[in-house]
């Protein structure tokens, strides 16, 4: 196979809880995590020359060792020592530093393209506990669909699959450093934990309204002091008929659960209208795993 493309989804947190620290500066995090049909399309082309080439539709990104993308194929090619090199194009469409954990996704689909591409052998369990080097995010993005995400976010335990639903997805025009959302969070006493197990137990009963109910975020308050349009977006998916709505992981971006496609559709229209986001999206959940 001399050359692949690759979809990297992305995610939402439909729970998100804060456990306390470790010595490392990480926190423990009880999370329930969702893939979502948004992606970034990947391109790898084997190449003679040694090295790894990559290139984005976004100027912006960093195209060396900064990128997740680059660094997943050098950690795969340098521990294999694969002599020739790789191409790697990625058209980016998942929000950017927005909590859908783009990056992560990129790394995901990069370390799963290599393994087939050069015939590596490594199973799905192999390729996470190599992603977990690259960030806490990048073991569940290989995995996909929902999930219990525990310890840093690397202990995974697959979950019954969130029933079909339209998400809308609203990134609003800033862009939050998830580092610094953590730090903040410290000086904080959480008073109220998200009822993770109530999300689990609508899971189990495949309950869409029940799961919307229960869902929960405990960085929410700590970027919404930042960025009130957080709470405005919110606002308007649940006058919308949202059946829940919240910001995804360190956000800024919000999402919002519906039943009905054209309310979605309405309430994404109202969003832009009302000028809180550019990037508004109407997708699904996708709950297939990586085998
Ligand atoms: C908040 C979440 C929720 O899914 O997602 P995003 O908002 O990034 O999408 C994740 O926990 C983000 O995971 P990820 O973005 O992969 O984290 P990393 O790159 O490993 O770490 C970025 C920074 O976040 C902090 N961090 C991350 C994970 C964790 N369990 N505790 C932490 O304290 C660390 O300070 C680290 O320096
Ligand atoms: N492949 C990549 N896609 C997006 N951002 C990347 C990538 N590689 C590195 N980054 C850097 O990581 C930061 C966070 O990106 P991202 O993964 O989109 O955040 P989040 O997980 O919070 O949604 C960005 O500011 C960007 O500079």
């Amino acid at each position: 196979m001399d050359k692949m493309e690759l979809k990297a989804l992305g995610k939402i947190n439909l729970g998100l809880d804060v456990l306390g620290k470790r010595p490392d500066g990480y926190h423990d995090v009880r999370m329930v995590m969702q893939t979502i049909y948004l992606y970034d399309q990947i391109t790898i082309t084997k190449r003679k020359e040694p090295g790894i080439g990559l290139s984005t539709n976004l100027f912006y990104l960093p195209v060396n060792e900064n990128n997740l993308a680059y660094r997943a194929a050098k950690l795969l090619m340098d521990e294999f020592e694969i002599r020739s090199g790789v191409d790697i194009f990625l058209e980016k469409h998942i929000p950017v530093a927005a909590g859908m954990a783009g990056g992560s996704s990129n790394a995901a689909a990069v370390l799963y393209g290599i393994n087939r591409m050069f015939d590596l052998g490594l199973s799905t369990e192999e390729l996470m506990k190599r992603g977990v080097s690259l960030g806490a995010d990048v073991p569940y993005c290989i995995m996909r669909g929902t999930v219990l995400a525990e310890g840093i976010g690397e202990i995974l335990t697959p979950l019954p699959p969130m029933p079909r639903c339209q998400i809308v997805v609203a990134k609003p025009p800033v862009s939050v450093s998830t580092k610094m959302v953590y730090e903040k969070i410290d000086s904080r006493r959480i008073v109220e934990h998200p009822d993770i197990d109530g999300i689990i137990e609508g899971l189990k009963e495949g309950d869409v309204t029940k799961i919307a109910s229960r869902m929960g975020n405990v960085l929410e308050q700590v970027t919404v002091e930042e960025y009130p349009v957080i709470d405005k977006i919110k606002k308007l998916m649940d006058e919308g008929g949202a059946k829940g709505a919240m910001m995804s992981g360190s956000g800024p971006t919000v999402f919002g659960i519906f039943t009905e496609k054209s309310l979605a559709k309405k309430a994404a229209l109202k969003i832009r209208e009302a000028g809180l986001a550019k990037q508004v999206y109407v997708t699904n959940v996708h709950n297939a795993r990586r085998k």
